[in-house]
């Protein structure tokens, strides 16, 4: 019998599973694929990795007539083992830490069997409390030639870089990945349903990423569904239900993801779900009181990044651990690692009206910080409330990884004018250049 069961073992499990544990608890996780989850195997990590070449010869792009003018190369087949090395060891790290920490792996796909107990294997194990981490996988598109689709994982393992791909979508996988196979020497076509790419950031920068992006040679088809795939001798036939016809050697499915509840046994014991996950009231608790839930499995509004699902596996186990308060998100940054990068945090400009806050922007790429790199479209649009607090920031521009987190604690501790006048940070850094230039918004 285990004091608590998480089932996954993602970043919605293992860091509640470690407080848990160094709390004295008897814990187990049990994983169906790969200790550690998607971020680590199949989603960030490996994505990042391979995005690094491709984000420094965008950066060199833009010496091209003020010093550089030679573009290096991708070596696919390199980069893919390069990824290898640094991915493949990382699950076996995870596993290795968690048992120092006297957490039991049990590996397999489990189903509950009643609310105390569940069947992995053949074999049954009993816990008092169960954390449902079971996470998301690739959606689907249930159309003639599904069998033709990749999904993400599939194009994070590619040996060999196509010499043309369709993305389906415009979402953020298909953007991001987009750039990395544009850069490794693939001709890239994104077919989204949508009239816009990336929804959830600010319109206009994201319409500047694309406008990017096509300059690279980036085809983009927007206001179309895909609606089948057909072979046709090597290469795959796109079409869609308005018309269009695309020929690509490879096409990724990168039209959202499904939370991963199938054979779980949810109906066996009555835990309710719906389409977009497992449903939980503000302590992340199902309707049956012994069974929460964590991270990208749970029908949510809150982006389903890997650090709300940290931030879900913590909370989870601090209610399991006694805390009677209801789960309260800070500010939730995030940001496409597209080409340009664009983030987000807090309230869109074009919401901002509507809440009665003001939007104002600095463009950055005058500032002497950034024309040393010559990122002469970075921006930044703050929305400020009638209270002169910032609360909300959309950044495009190569620099906004960095700044959008230096944004964080002025949303959350709501800094004022003063405080960010009387804050020193390094120089010259686009962080140091940009928060300063912000206080004069704020009160
Ligand atoms: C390509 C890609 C890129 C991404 N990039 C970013 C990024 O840059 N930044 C960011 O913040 N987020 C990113 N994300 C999102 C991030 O990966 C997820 O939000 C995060 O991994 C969610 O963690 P989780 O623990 O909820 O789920 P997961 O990490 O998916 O873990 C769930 C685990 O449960 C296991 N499981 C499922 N069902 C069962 C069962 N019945 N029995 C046993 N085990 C089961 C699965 O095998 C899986 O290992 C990306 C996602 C993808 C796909
Ligand atoms: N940088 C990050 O933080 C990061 C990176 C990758 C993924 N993620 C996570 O993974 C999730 C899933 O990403 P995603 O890009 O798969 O999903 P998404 O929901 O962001 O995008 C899917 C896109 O596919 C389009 N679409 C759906 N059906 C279509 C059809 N029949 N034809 C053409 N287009 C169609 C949708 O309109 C949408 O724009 C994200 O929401 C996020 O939570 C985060």
């Amino acid at each position: 019998m285990y004091d608590v069961i998480f089932i996954g073992s993602g970043h919605a499990a293992w860091h509640g599973a470690q407080m848990l544990a160094k709390a004295g608890k008897k814990v187990a996780l049990v994983e169906a694929n790969k200790v550690a989850g998607t971020c680590t195997n199949f989603g960030c990590n490996a994505k990042i990795l391979l995005d690094g070449p491709a984000e420094i010869i965008h950066h060199l792009h833009h010496y091209h007539g003020i010093g550089i003018e030679d573009t290096p190369a991708i070596v696919w087949p390199a980069l893919m083992n390069y990824k290898h090395q640094v991915i493949d060891p990382l699950s076996d790290g995870l596993a290795h830490m968690l048992a120092v920490d006297g957490i039991e792996i049990i590996a397999g796909h489990a189903s509950f069997v009643d609310p105390h107990t569940i069947t992995v294997n053949g074999t049954q194990y009993q816990a008092d409390k169960f954390v449902i981490a079971t996470g998301q996988t690739p959606a689907k598109l249930d159309i003639p030639g599904k069998e033709f689709t990749h999904d993400s994982t599939d194009f994070l393992d590619l040996p060999d870089m196509p010499k043309s791909i369709v993305f389906i979508g415009a979402g953020y996988i298909a953007m991001e990945f987009a750039a990395i196979a544009q850069a490794a020497g693939s001709h890239v076509t994104l077919v989204e349903y949508g009239a816009t790419a990336l929804n959830g950031f600010d319109a206009d920068y994201a319409a500047h990423v694309v406008s990017e992006m096509q300059a690279r040679g980036i085809d983009f088809v927007f206001s179309n569904a895909v609606a089948s795939v057909e072979q046709a001798g090597d290469q795959f036939v796109v079409s869609t239900a308005q018309g269009q016809h695309i020929t690509a050697d490879y096409v990724m499915d990168s039209t959202g993801r499904v939370a991963n509840i199938d054979g779980l046994g949810l109906d066996t014991i009555g835990v309710d779900y719906n389409r977009q996950g497992v449903l939980v009231n503000e302590f992340l608790q199902t309707n049956l009181a012994n069974i929460y839930a964590s991270g990208d499995v749970i029908a949510k509004t809150i982006p389903r990044l890997t650090p709300t699902a940290t931030f879900e596996s913590n909370y989870v186990a601090s209610v399991i651990l006694g805390n009677e308060q209801p789960i309260a998100y800070p500010a939730v940054p995030t940001v496409a690692f597209t080409l340009p990068r664009i983030a987000q945090i807090g309230l869109l400009p074009q919401e901002a009206e509507l809440e009665n806050c003001q939007v104002y922007e600095i463009p950055c790429g005058k500032l002497m910080r950034f024309q040393a790199q010559n990122d002469v479209h970075a921006a930044i649009k703050v929305v400020v409330n009638a209270q002169g607090q910032l609360v909300g920031a959309s950044l495009i521009g190569d620099f906004t990884p960095e700044v959008i987190n230096a944004l964080v604690p002025v949303i959350n501790d709501q800094y004022t004018a003063a405080k960010l006048a009387t804050t020193i940070y390094a120089f010259p850094t686009h962080s140091g250049v940009v928060l300063p230039l912000i206080a004069k918004f704020l009160a």
